[in-house]
């Protein structure tokens, strides 16, 4: 029982360069539905962004949620079909996407931060104009591609000790349109738009994987090129390492692609030298400073 404390005392202790080193940083973390898992996974996804929050990061929540939205056209009679890892979006399917995620994955990730004792607020891409989009392809019906960012009310909820909690889902250029966004989509167009120090994609795969099968630890915007041309990289893992690319062009200082399932996954990667994952990071100097 005594060395149990003893080993807590020394992880703790061992945490403090990582500490240091994160403290004031911004965190921005996709939590993709099929890492949300059961009540437990929720619990301890909740857990580690708390922790986070009271050791002075600035954690900023982006979800997905796509195999709840999957469970409720499936109840409706209502098909998908998908194309590059997004989702074909026709009017019907895009008010099931907007009940799904603004309301009942976008609630339940924030009631459970809240049980955890953090002070989550939930809103949308459409909250004070947060994420503007376009239709993304003809093709892909009301799926946008973000093209104006006000990132301000995402500062403004953080500086005032909350956490943001984001939904995917965005205001069009016209009146009353609605758009479905892919969660790493978004999750990179907000991190690129804070500058944020990171950006932590949750899955349920160890990273990104090369032929062989094995997790690769850093990857080189030449290598996901590469990966995606043959094949390598398919399905939902393609808008992931698109999305990791942008947000690194857009300042972001790295993206890592983590495994969701493993218990503590943020924190894994945070504040242990060991670290999870496969990381895709700038080897260029920050440009712009990050505005407050
Ligand atoms: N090269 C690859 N390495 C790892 N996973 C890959 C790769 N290519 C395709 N995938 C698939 O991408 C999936 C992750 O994308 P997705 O299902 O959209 O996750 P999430 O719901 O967590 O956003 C993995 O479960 C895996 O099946
Ligand atoms: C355009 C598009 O594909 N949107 C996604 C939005 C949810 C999402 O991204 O969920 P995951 O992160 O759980 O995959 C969808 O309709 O499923």
């Amino acid at each position: 029982m005594d060395r149990d404390w003893i080993a807590t005392a020394r992880t703790l202790s061992e945490a403090l360069p990582y500490l240091q080193r994160y403290t004031g940083a911004v965190v921005v973390v996709k939590f993709g539905g099929n890492a949300m898992g059961d009540e437990e996974a929720m619990a301890d996804f909740a857990r580690d962004i708390v922790l986070m929050r009271q050791v002075g990061i600035f954690p900023v929540v982006v979800h997905g949620g796509g195999p709840m939205i999957n469970e409720m056209l499936g109840k409706l009679g209502i098909e998908s079909q998908w194309v590059r890892g997004k989702r074909v979006t026709d009017k019907a399917t895009v008010e099931v996407v907007e009940m799904i995620l603004s309301g009942l994955v976008n609630k339940r990730i924030v009631q459970a931060i809240n049980d955890q004792g953090g002070r989550a607020v939930g809103i949308s891409g459409k909250d004070d104009d947060l994420m503007v989009c376009e239709a993304d392809d003809p093709e892909l019906g009301f799926v946008g591609r973000p093209v104006e960012m006000n990132v301000q009310v995402i500062r403004d909820l953080y500086n005032a000790g909350m956490i943001p909690v984001i939904a995917p889902v965005a205001t069009g250029m016209a009146d009353n349109e609605t758009f479905n966004v892919n969660g790493d989509t978004a999750a990179g167009a907000i991190a690129g738009a804070l500058r944020a120090d990171r950006l932590l994609l949750l899955t349920d795969v160890a990273g990104v994987k090369n032929k062989a099968g094995e997790v690769m630890t850093q990857l080189t915007p030449e290598d996901v090129t590469a990966l995606i041309e043959d094949g390598t990289i398919a399905g939902g893992m393609i808008p992931k390492v698109e999305t990791a690319l942008k947000a690194v062009d857009e300042g972001v200082r790295a993206v890592v692609i983590v495994d969701g399932r493993v218990a503590n996954a943020c924190l894994l990667e945070l504040f242990t030298e060991h670290g999870a994952g496969s990381m895709i990071r700038s080897t260029e100097p920050r440009v712009k400073p990050r505005s407050e």
